[in-house]
């Protein structure tokens, strides 16, 4: 198994699993639980256009929760459910619609699970980091170093990295609280999902992004 590390958008053309820790990872993982699938959805306008169709919108920009919409929050999409819920967020949604073929979605919370449905897919993956808004997020660091080291394998020189960064779980732990995107969802009112997104393998949901809708695999 060889595995690599990479940032916002994929550089190969195979299978890659997108993380975005806080929060549109953990939030498509737990939506899967009531509803059937996700629609990621680059722009707001688009995702509005879905809501007057009827369909669950949930989405933020910079954290805050859109109006009308309900929030990119893991603990607030499970308590709805549907067929489809659409989803518009700040990172996340915009890293995966520049994935080719076809993406894992990882967070803590699906970690095991995640980590083997991808050994079992391919001999090679890619975790790709979604950073927030071009910038190295520490928390998707992080979150991919224990991926990373779940898959096992032979990891080039940055993956390779992330697995030495995450040899102290407590240390992990703090450094995500501290990360400059916990403290903007503490400060929206969202202390809730940074201790649920650190919550590891409570899931075997493992979600999977084809064709511009993530499913469970
Ligand atoms: O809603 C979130 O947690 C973040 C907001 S921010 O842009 O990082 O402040 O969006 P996400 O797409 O889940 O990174
Ligand atoms: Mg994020």
């Amino acid at each position: 198994m060889r595995v690599s590390l990479s940032f916002e958008k994929p550089e190969g053309s195979g299978l890659c699993i997108m993380v975005d820790l806080l929060r549109a990872s953990a939030t498509i993982t737990s939506a899967l639980d009531s509803f059937r699938e996700v629609i990621p959805v680059g722009d707001v306008e688009e995702a509005t256009e879905y809501s007057r169709m009827g369909y669950v919108v949930a989405g933020e920009r910079g954290g805050e929760t859109l109006p009308g919409f309900l929030a990119n929050s893991p603990l607030e999409v499970r308590e709805h459910s549907g067929d489809a819920l659409v989803l518009t967020t700040s990172n996340g949604t915009r890293i995966l619609e520049s994935v080719e073929s076809q993406a894992l979605v990882g967070c803590l919370n699906n970690l095991d699970a995640v980590a083997s449905a991808a050994r079992n897919l391919s001999d090679e993956v890619e975790v790709v980091m979604a950073g927030v808004n071009g910038r190295f997020a520490i928390e998707d660091f992080l979150c991919a170093g224990e991926i990373i080291r779940a898959i096992g394998g032979e990891f080039e020189e940055y993956a390779e990295a992330s697995v030495l960064a995450v040899q102290d779980r407590s240390m992990v732990d703090d450094a995500i609280r501290k990360s400059r995107s916990a403290r903007r969802l503490r400060e929206l009112g969202f202390a809730g999902d940074i201790e649920y997104c650190l919550r590891r393998n409570i899931t075997e949901n493992v979600p999977v992004y084809r064709d511009g809708r993530i499913s469970l695999i």
